[in-house]
């Protein structure tokens, strides 16, 4: 079977994580996904979400358990090129002497020999992930020259131009203003179009139910899983962060189609996404995400 006709799937079996220190960081976490979905990984600070990221990326080893990429081991989906991986901003040196074409080239390494020379194809893919995250101008800067925001698109594109399937994003919308989020949604959803499987972690609730059609709730193990329509509940969402939400209003789509609303509003288009909280002496360090979320509108 080639590349294209094999059906994409991630296939998390069971996994628990311990670190070196002894803390747990996932644990029993299972869950699956296949092509053509955008899938958000929602849940506290500290609740796990990097590890799980770095889990199927095969940086960290699960002491129990598997990771499968279209049935095959993480090492082998890897060396496929199959899956490619933007990290939190934060774990990148940027001070590094590189320039943005360089960092997306680096998304062509696995498919290079060992010199390392671009080939035309190569240099082609480069251009058109460029073009894609509209970075191309900013082309011959040095990486750490650029704005946060430009910083995270120059990572897409490098995922992009590894023409991997399976996309792993951790929090690609933190620091980034309105309208680069909304830049990189679209290219998410275009991308799902293309059949790709998208993993993206995000701490901005609002949005979820935009472009998201799975969703895994999460803290340190899985909470809920499922479709967004039924699952990205207010219900749900007051399991995940501990009982701090106190309301929630979500826009775009009805998400329950029969007549059980609960405490879903549906907003109109041009409302944007908000997340309310109530006033509550709470100073947990949950409720304090959520009034920090409610701030940046
Ligand atoms: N290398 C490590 N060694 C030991 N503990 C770690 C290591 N990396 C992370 N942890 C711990 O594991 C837990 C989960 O961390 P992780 O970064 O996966 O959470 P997260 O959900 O991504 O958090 P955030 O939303 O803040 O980015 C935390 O308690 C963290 O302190």
């Amino acid at each position: 079977m080639t590349e294209q006709q094999t059906p994409i799937a991630l296939n998390v079996d069971d996994i628990t994580v311990t670190y070196n220190n002894g803390h747990t960081a996932i644990h029993n976490t299972s869950f699956k996904l296949n092509g053509g979905t955008i899938c958000a990984l929602v849940g506290v600070n500290g609740s796990g979400k990097s590890t799980l990221f770095k889990s199927i990326m095969g940086m960290v080893k699960p002491n129990t358990g598997s990771v499968t990429l279209n049935h095959l081991p993480v090492t082998q989906a890897l060396k496929q090129n199959i899956i490619a991986y933007v990290p939190q901003t934060e774990e990148v040196d940027w001070d590094f002497p590189v320039l943005v074409s360089d960092v997306v080239m680096m998304g062509r390494y696995g498919r290079m020999s060992f010199l390392r020379i671009p080939s035309k194809e190569d240099k082609k893919q480069v251009d058109i992930a460029l073009e894609r995250v509209n970075m191309s101008e900013l082309r011959h800067r040095q990486i750490g020259e650029l704005s946060g925001g430009q910083k995270k698109r120059v990572f897409l594109a490098r995922a992009l131009a590894q023409q991997g399937k399976v996309l792993l994003l951790d929090e690609p919308f933190t620091g980034v203003d309105v309208q680069t989020e909304n830049a990189i949604i679209e290219l998410l959803k275009s991308l799902r179009k293309e059949g790709h499987l998208i993993l993206v972690s995000t701490h901005n609730l609002g949005s979820v139910p935009e472009f998201c059609d799975q969703v895994v709730l999460f803290n340190r193990t899985v909470l809920a899983t499922g479709p967004t329509k039924t699952t990205f509940t207010p219900q749900n969402l007051m399991v995940t962060f501990g009982g701090a939400l106190r309301y929630l209003s979500l826009s775009g789509e009805k998400l329950h189609e029969d007549e059980d609303t609960r405490m879903v509003s549906v907003l109109t288009d041009d409302e944007r996404a908000a997340v309310f909280y109530g006033e509550g002496k709470d100073d947990s360090p949950h409720n304090n995400l959520l009034h920090e979320q409610f701030r940046k509108k």
